[in-house]
């Protein structure tokens, strides 16, 4: 087997009081879309600042193509490019400076060329002179983007890159980045927007509280964890819940199956309990039902 992208054996971190993470073991093969998602606190920005050796964890360890990320901290650091969540700059410099600024810092000299290039993929190049204060929250992510990528990194670990970030952006952005992991780029990519996770990501690890509670592909995770749906609307909700249904949010009454060849036994219950059926959908399974009920039980 290859070398994985990225190996992370027994992980703890301590805040305190706070345990931040628990014990993680992931090992994330060489060109996957991987997804690490999790509820605000469960640890996935401590993780990978852990990657990035910006969080020294109290115990297990961490490597990236092979490098150890404290032992062999600048080999593992070279390998891996990082968009961060929050958007911090130095207001006074352009987008090329910064980005030249941070080439030289992995000691890359005359890297124009593949900057132009990443600031076109980013559609950036109109503001490549422009200072990042004048730069829109959304033109500021992108910065960030290509920040991470300035060293042609292999492996690249995007937090939360869409936050706050328009339809049209976040679009560009999921095209961008799936052209890089079409090129061999591993992604992994830490996002609250489970329809992106569900499209982008072959694999998925769920975290809570420090501890990674789920970790499959995404198939295999639709598969295992969710059912498909029928939400009508009736004339008698009574019937229709003394029938086996429940009532959701928006005020359908929800009833759950595995295979669609129950739907028209469940419609012919219905219609036996004088329930009288006035709109119906059908649910597929989706990776936020998934996330809620691993939640739940985690
Ligand atoms: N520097 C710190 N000092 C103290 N506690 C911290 C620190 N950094 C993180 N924590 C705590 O560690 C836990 C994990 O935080 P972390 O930011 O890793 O979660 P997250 O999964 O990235 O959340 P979100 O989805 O909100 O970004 C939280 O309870 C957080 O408050």
């Amino acid at each position: 087997m290859s070398l994985p992208a990225i190996r992370i054996s027994g992980v703890a971190k301590r805040y305190g009081t706070l345990q931040a993470l628990g014990g993680v073991d992931l090992e994330i093969g060489q060109g996957e879309f991987f997804g690490l998602l999790g509820p605000n606190g469960a640890g996935k920005t401590t993780l990978i600042s852990a990657l990035s050796g910006l969080v020294r964890p109290d115990a297990g360890s961490l490597e990236i193509m092979g490098h150890d990320v404290v032992a062999d901290y600048r080999n593992a650091r070279r390998n891996l490019g990082v968009v961060p969540q929050e958007l911090v700059f130095d207001p006074f410099f352009s987008v090329r400076e910064l980005l030249r600024m941070q080439s030289g810092y992995f000691g890359i000299r005359n890297n124009d060329d593949w900057i132009d290039e990443i600031l076109a993929s980013l559609d950036l190049s109109h503001k490549a002179q422009a200072n990042m204060r004048a730069l829109s929250g959304g033109m500021k992510r992108r910065v960030l983007v290509a920040q991470a990528l300035v060293h042609r990194p292999p492996v690249i670990v995007l937090d939360e890159p869409t936050a706050g970030v328009d339809v049209e952006l976040r679009q560009g952005l999921w095209q961008f980045i799936r052209k890089l992991n079409r090129d061999g780029h591993t992604i992994v990519l830490t996002t609250h927007y489970l329809e992106e996770a569900e499209t982008l990501c072959g694999r998925i690890a769920m975290l809570k509280a420090g501890k990674v509670v789920a970790l499959d592909t995404t198939g295999n995770l639709l598969r295992r964890f969710a059912t498909h749906s029928l939400r009508v609307r009736v004339d008698q909700p009574g019937a229709a819940l003394a029938a086996g249904g429940r009532t959701d949010a928006e005020g359908w009454i929800v009833f759950e199956f595995d295979a669609y060849a129950e739907v028209e036994g469940l419609l012919a219950r219905l219609r036996e309990a004088g329930a009288g059926v006035r709109e119906l959908q059908l649910g597929e399974p989706d990776l936020e039902r998934v996330f809620v009920e691993v939640m739940n039980r985690a």
